[in-house]
């Protein structure tokens, strides 16, 4: 019993086992053949009859040893076309197996006009078209099938049935693809965040900025700082091997903290950003607060152009919080439609006006609004006073029940503005005069885009440059005489950075990175 279990554990660690190979022409269990004639579309043969491992009595492979994966790469449904992709040492032979089409070989990066069949029982599934990429130069490094076929629910189950015949073919695990281009060194991490960031972009300034980092922007730029940093380094290395006066000139250690200290101004101010680059990325959230019955939710259906909230003349309508994604004049924002701020006794109406104290604490920005005949002197009601800061936006609701057209106009000023969501009155000015507001205080230009790329996309960016910031500070705050201590403490600013593009140490983040993908990508 105890050596069953030995056995079966050997049996699933080791992906290149010796052993029976599983089909006439997968050969991809053993190192010794990987490079066997089969493997290879240019020497390769066509399997005939039936090759399943399990119908002759062979072992099952564990996932490690299936190490050629398949996946639909498109939403599932009726379309016009579906991809499946295939990656791994075996997708030939998933193409000499499924794709029957004029040529005996693929020709490589060339689509090809196929009919996929089943490969067991040679019934024709589809009529597609077929690529194959030769590795590396594929997505993944590896050799790559994409197989084009009309997108129906049976044919996509019929296809992945078929793969899945396949003894030396396992489904892919979500973001397989993208991790496995990840490691063969296709990608680093920030372009695998930046193709994650395009998938889902949801606006032109999204688009653009995952563009940007897809084609490696971001990536050169924590490179050149890393580079600056090792460059520091290597001169206090050399102090330390040879000592200065002897073999290295003077004023290297000099000239090592003067860079430094250049290199930490420049960190600081991609630091010091407003989180600009995370806020286009993720979206601004903005919670919308004040008064019950003010016209909170009346604000957030105006936003949003559809009755998203319930709006009735009964203050405390609002309960929970009501989110919704928008785009304001080309900026993604996360607006919150909170409870009415007002002391209850009312238990489940507590937890709502709870829940909006959270909500303005943890927003980006927040706008108050008030209803102008909840104004005592132009004074607020001091349920929201205390939380109305120099960076709260105001919007003075329900202008038409005010006669005073003077009163009106002193509340207007700067981020704060007079309207009747009742009437539609002074909503325009409203509307650009936030938009105008918000890309003031992010520095975006018309289209919602920086008019400086951010640098930092992603709170891991951030975390890692502040690490780096610490570490050159800890050599900065070190003497001539403590200079092996420094030399350390810049290694670790250099491997801080590193870890941005994934070039050291970056095992912990993989899993988490990958994690967010779907299968297929
Ligand atoms: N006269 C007038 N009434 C308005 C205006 N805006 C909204 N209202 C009305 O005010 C009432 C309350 O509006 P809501 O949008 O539900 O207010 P709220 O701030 O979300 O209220 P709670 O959810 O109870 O906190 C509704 O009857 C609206 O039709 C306005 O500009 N003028
Ligand atoms: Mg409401």
């Amino acid at each position: 019993m105890r050596r069953a279990f030995a056995k079966a554990v050997q049996h699933s660690r080791s992906p290149f086992r010796p052993g029976p190979i599983p089909s006439g022409n997968s050969c991809v269990l053993s190192r010794q053949h990987q490079h066997c004639p089969a493997i290879s579309p240019y020497f390769a043969v066509r399997s005939v009859g039936s090759n399943s491992a399990q119908e002759r009595g062979q072992p099952v492979f564990s996932d490690a040893q299936r190490s050629t994966i398949y996946a639909l790469s498109t939403p599932p449904g009726k379309a016009g076309v579906a991809v499946i992709r295939v990656s791994g040492q075996n997708a030939f032979g998933v193409w000499s197996r499924l794709v029957k089409s004029c040529e005996r070989v693929p020709e490589p990066w060339k689509m090809e006009r196929c009919r996929i069949i089943h490969p067991k029982t040679g019934g024709v599934l589809d009529d597609g078209l077929a690529v194959f990429f030769k590795g590396p130069k594929s997505f993944t490094t590896e050799d790559v099938l994409e197989l084009h076929i009309h997108s129906g629910r049976a044919i996509i189950s019929s296809v992945l049935e078929a793969l899945s015949q396949l003894p030396f073919c396992r489904p892919a695990e979500p973001g397989e693809f993208t991790r496995r281009a990840f490691e063969g060194g296709r990608l680093d991490l920030t372009q695998v965040e930046g193709l994650k960031d395009l998938i889902d972009a949801e606006t032109e300034g999204q688009r653009r900025l995952a563009l940007k980092a897809v084609g490696g922007a971001t990536r050169d730029l924590f490179e050149r700082l890393r580079t600056e940093i090792i460059g520091c380094l290597a001169k206090l290395e050399a102090l330390i091997d040879f000592g200065e006066g002897e073999d290295i000139e003077e004023g290297v250690y000099e000239e090592a903290r003067d860079r430094a200290i250049e290199l930490r101004r420049t960190i600081q101010s991609y630091l010091q950003d407003s989180r600009r680059g995370e806020i286009m990325r993720t979206g601004l959230r903005l919670t919308i607060f004040g008064p019950p019955n003010a016209g909170k939710s009346s604000l957030l259906n105006f936003l949003a152009q559809r009755e998203a909230a319930i709006v009735t003349p009964v203050p405390g309508t609002t309960r929970d919080i009501l989110e919704l994604s928008l785009d304001l004049g080309g900026i993604p924002v996360i607006v919150s439609d909170t409870a009415g701020l007002r002391m209850t006794t009312d238990p489940v109406e507590r937890i709502g006006v709870e829940r909006a104290r959270n909500a303005i604490q943890a927003a980006d920005l927040a706008l108050c609004v008030v209803s102008c005949e909840d104004l005592d002197d132009l004074e607020f009601p001091s349920s929201v006073k205390p939380l109305i800061t120099d960076e709260t936006f105001v919007l003075f609701n329900k202008s038409d029940l005010i006669r005073d057209s003077d009163t009106v106009s002193r509340l207007k000023g700067t981020d704060r503005w007079t309207t009747s969501l009742k009437s539609g009155e002074g909503t325009t000015e409203f509307l650009a005069g936030f938009a105008a507001a918000l890309k003031r205080k992010y520095e975006l230009n018309d289209d919602g885009e920086a008019n400086r790329t951010p640098v930092i996309t992603h709170a891991r960016h951030r975390v890692h440059l502040e690490s780096a910031a610490r570490f050159i500070d800890a050599f900065l705050a070190t003497s001539a005489e403590e200079i092996v201590l420094g030399a350390e403490e810049l290694r670790y600013a250099a491997k801080a950075v590193g870890k941005v593009s994934g070039i050291i140490d970056v095992e912990d983040v993989l899993d988490a990175l990958f994690r967010d993908f779907c299968i297929g990508k």
